[in-house]
């Protein structure tokens, strides 16, 4: 595995790909965007990549320009060998590991998310967290030029807004989505896991369970949205809640659930942690 830390760097490094490892035909390229403190979530997009792709680049980079002041920034685990690791034994050609400055300017050219999409949900809490994601997901796809990213559906609106941008800047890449994955008790991996105490990690289940009565309601013929919300508040409580929604793949708020057509979200604080999570109908 190769590790690169600038983006001229790894730029040279592509151009000059075919020539170095011997590789000849038509090559795709899978990438796989993280924050690093890699966990079976990320490790299972880098296996969907590895599955349909001649070469593999992951990125490790805790974005400044999505996190708000007095966020958790500097506390964001990072675990740079262990991450390492997990690449290389999954089998990641290309590991772009840049700094700030690697990335970022003084005076930046930026992103701005949609109004109506950005600024709910999460863009609620995270006011400009989603200007920061769509602009470093742009760099990081102009630097690294992938025929596909992979993203996790965990991160639903993350992954809807960055949709909506490779559509409408008509740019060549193909978005993959991969399902979420849970511990076995059903609570969704996420790095800031790490943060809860062995209380709040009891406390934060309550998240994947309101998700799953959810569903039982849905296949039970229960379809009302409204009586749904209710429910799942219930079973969340005392959480502090974010937001629980049900809506449409594009976003918008329906009054019944269709299948195959809608999203269930949930976004709760656990102690000073703020989880979030989801179910795909
Ligand atoms: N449990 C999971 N299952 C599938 N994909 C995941 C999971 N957790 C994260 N991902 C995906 O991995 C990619 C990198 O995410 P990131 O590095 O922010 O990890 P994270 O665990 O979501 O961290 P955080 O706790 O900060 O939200 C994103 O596309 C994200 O959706
Ligand atoms: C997509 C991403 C790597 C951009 O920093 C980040 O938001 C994440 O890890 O989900
Ligand atoms: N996975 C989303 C990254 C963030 O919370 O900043």
């Amino acid at each position: 595995m190769k590790i690169i830390s600038t983006p001229l760097e790894l730029k040279e490094y592509l151009k000059n790909y075919d020539k170095t490892v011997g590789f000849q035909g038509n090559r795709s390229v899978g990438f796989v965007p993280t924050m690093g403190a890699l966990h079976e979530g990320h490790i299972t997009l880098i296996k969907e990549a590895r599955k349909a792709n001649e070469i593999v680049i992951v990125s490790i980079f805790v974005n400044p320009t999505q996190f708000l002041k007095g966020e958790d920034l500097d506390k964001y685990p990072r675990k740079d060998e262990a991450d390492k690791k997990i690449c290389e034994l999954s089998g990641v050609d290309i590991l772009f590991f840049p700094n700030a400055t690697d990335i970022y300017d003084s005076d930046e050219v930026s992103i701005l998310a949609p109004n109506v999409r950005g600024f709910v949900l999460e863009g609620t809490s995270r006011p400009s967290h989603f200007n920061g994601v769509l602009t470093v997901v742009m760099k990081l796809l102009n630097i690294v030029n992938p025929t596909k990213a992979y993203f996790g559906k965990k991160d639903a609106q993350q992954l809807n807004l960055i949709s909506l941008m490779v559509k409408q800047f008509f740019m060549s890449v193909e978005i993959v989505a991969v399902d979420t994955v849970r511990e076995n008790d059903g609570l969704a991996l996420s790095s800031r896991n790490v943060y809860l105490s062995k209380e709040e990690r009891k406390e934060a289940l309550k998240i994947s369970s309101s998700l799953h009565i959810a569903a039982k309601m849905l296949s039970s013929g229960i379809v009302d949205v409204k009586e749904i919300i209710k429910k799942m508040r219930e079973i969340l409580s005392p959480l502090e809640i974010s937001y629980v929604e049900i809506l449409n793949r594009d976003f918008e708020i329906i009054k019944e659930v269709e299948i195959g057509n809608t999203v269930i979200l949930v976004e709760a604080k656990v102690g000073n942690t703020r989880l979030l999570d989801n179910i795909w109908l």
